[in-house]
């Protein structure tokens, strides 16, 4: 495609050489960089793109996007715009031939439930016979076939071209989480999003946002993008401030949450051990549901869902199956091992918001205590110290026993950032022993289990590694917990004895009290 073509509609200064020339591929970073290249030079938070403009020309580049002044050899040409990164995606979307246009877009956006929400949706649509991508934290899929993607919203050329491969394949329906970091850098703008849904804003991601209010004006960026519908958790308050905020938008609104004023709302709830069961009423009439996920968050989730299935005409008997059918999500309430006498559960709570939400669903069932074995990860700084105790005072105030440990520490000192949290449980008053190493803080809380008593492990989810300084080591809770729970039925009570003795000797932190 001709550069002149790719550019035309970007506003931009051509510093030098000539845009008639053919491009064969965009890349904004120089190690991605082949032959017949545009390479776009991004200002970033670690590093400055446009320190590896000579390296993306000697790799084969054959034209630059810059947003400052350089010096770049005669004869390549040079296009400054004024942000880089809204020219990525804009350039993307023309070179893909604007793939969005060609389908059904659905953005998820809140602090939790994306990833769920997406789920819920995808098996809806499934159950309807469409042809359904999604894009998320785990991963994206093209008609249930696994595509490793980065980041739960992927840049905007990866985006686009993952857009232009479901396009090929045939894709009708895309559902897709939109993170703050995506809306705030751009890497969704030019794409048409036919539905945007807004499930919650609770403290996340604050030191990059710095505030509440910023951090909601970068999840509303995404209801300035939807042209069909907008489906909105209107029982929280930053949900309400959104409905009153798109009055005027041409995308109608569609509500939902419990209180009976929701055009979408749920009545009969019943949140049971493995399973919830309500009544749904939509516009469309009232339905029996019942979902494979214990606790409030997920009639939550799963009204999102139907608010969708019910904007799309789809029947609610189809609505009901489909959200029948979908019976777990990796690493999301997730039961690892049970036995009569004990339960393992995995979860991927990594707010205040979340832990809470799953301490108190997990407490609700739990016949004997719940022993909490969590970590938390977060930036250095006040907002991740702050986020650090606020998880420890939600663990002190909801588990019987909190056993702190690492999430992914990754350069930092993880024998502070466990500090920070043991701080939080002691001012809510609650019991905890810590160990730095997350293997042995699994094996010591399933010690201490007793008939009744319900392990509750989260923040890694789904993860099956953990990022120890630089390196990305295997980390399966899965595993650790079955051979743990194996190796404990096979030997009897002697065996752990052991075990938990060895362990006490690698305590690394004082414990509390
Ligand atoms: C904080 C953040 O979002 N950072 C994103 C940002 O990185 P950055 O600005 O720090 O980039 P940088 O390292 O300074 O590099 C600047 C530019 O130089 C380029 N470069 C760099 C080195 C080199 O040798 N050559 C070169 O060309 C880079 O490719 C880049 O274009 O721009 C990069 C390029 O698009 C992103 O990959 C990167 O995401 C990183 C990997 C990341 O971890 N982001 C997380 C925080 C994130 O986005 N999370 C949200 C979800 C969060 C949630 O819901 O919990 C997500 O959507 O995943
Ligand atoms: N509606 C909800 N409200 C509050 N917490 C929730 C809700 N749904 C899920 N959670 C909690 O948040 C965790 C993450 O859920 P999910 O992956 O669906 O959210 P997310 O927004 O996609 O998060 P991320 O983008 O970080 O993956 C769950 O494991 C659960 O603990």
């Amino acid at each position: 495609m001709l550069l002149s073509s790719i550019v035309a509609s970007l506003e931009h200064t051509l510093m030098q050489g000539d845009p008639q020339i053919e491009i064969t591929g965009i890349a904004f970073d120089s190690r991605e960089v082949k032959k017949g290249s545009l390479f776009v030079a991004i200002t970033g938070f670690e590093t400055d793109g446009h320190q590896y403009i000579d390296q993306a020309i000697e790799r084969g580049a054959v034209a630059v996007i810059v947003e400052k002044k350089v010096e770049v050899r005669a004869g390549i040409p040079i296009l400054m715009v004024q942000d880089a990164r809204e020219a990525l995606a804009k350039l993307s979307a023309v070179f893909y031939g604007n793939p969005t246009a060609d389908m059904n877009l659905i953005g998820v956006t809140g602090t939790n439930g994306k990833t769920s929400i997406t789920y819920l949706i995808q098996a809806i649509l499934e159950q309807a016979g469409r042809s359904v991508g999604l894009i998320g934290t785990m991963g994206s899929q093209i008609k249930g076939d696994a595509v490793e993607t980065r980041n739960t919203t992927p840049e905007s050329l990866h985006l686009q071209q993952l857009f232009a491969t479901m396009r090929e394949s045939g894709v009708e329906d895309c559902v897709m989480e939109v993170s703050s970091h995506a809306l705030h850098l751009k890497r969704t703008a030019y794409s048409r999003f036919n539905t945007g849904i807004f499930t919650n804003l609770t403290p996340d991601h604050l030191e990059l946002h710095q505030s509440m209010e910023n951090y909601f004006e970068a999840k509303a960026q995404l209801f300035e993008q939807t042209t069909e519908m907008n489906i909105i958790n209107a029982d929280d308050p930053y949900g309400l401030l959104l409905i009153k905020r798109l009055n005027d938008r041409n995308a109608p609104v569609l509500s939902y949450g419990i209180h009976p004023s929701c055009d979408i709302y749920a009545t009969h709830i019943q949140c049971l051990e493995n399973r919830s069961v309500f009544t749904a009423h939509t516009p469309a009439g009232e339905i029996a549901i019942q979902i494979h996920f214990p606790g409030m968050i997920y009639v939550y989730n799963a009204l999102a869902a139907i608010a969708y299935g019910v904007s799309q005409g789809i029947s609610l008997s189809t609505i009901q199956l489909g959200l029948h059918n979908l019976t777990g999500i990796r690493g999301r309430m997730e039961t690892v091992y049970e036995d009569a006498a004990n339960k393992v559960v995995v979860d991927f709570a990594h707010t205040e918001d979340g832990l809470e939400q799953v301490l108190t669903t997990i407490r609700s069932f739990a016949s004997g205590r719940v022993i909490l074995v969590f970590g938390v990860y977060g930036a250095d700084g006040i907002h991740g110290e702050r986020k650090r105790r606020a998880m420890g005072k939600v663990a002190g105030t909801y588990a019987d026993i909190s056993v702190v440990t690492s999430d992914n520490p990754k350069r930092q000192n993880p024998v502070r950032l466990i500090h920070e949290i043991t701080r939080g449980v002691k001012q809510a008053g609650g019991s905890y022993h810590s160990f730095v190493d997350r293997k042995e803080a699994i094996h010591f809380a399933l010690s201490q289990c007793l008939p009744g008593d319900i392990v509750l492990i989260t923040g890694k989810g789904h993860e099956t590694t953990q990022l120890l300084g630089s390196t990305l080591a295997p980390f399966n809770e899965k595993e650790i917990v079955n051979a743990f729970m194996t190796a404990k039925n096979l030997a009897g009570s002697a065996i752990i004895h052991s075990i938990h003795a060895a362990e006490l000797d690698t305590l690394e932190i004082v414990r509390g009290k």
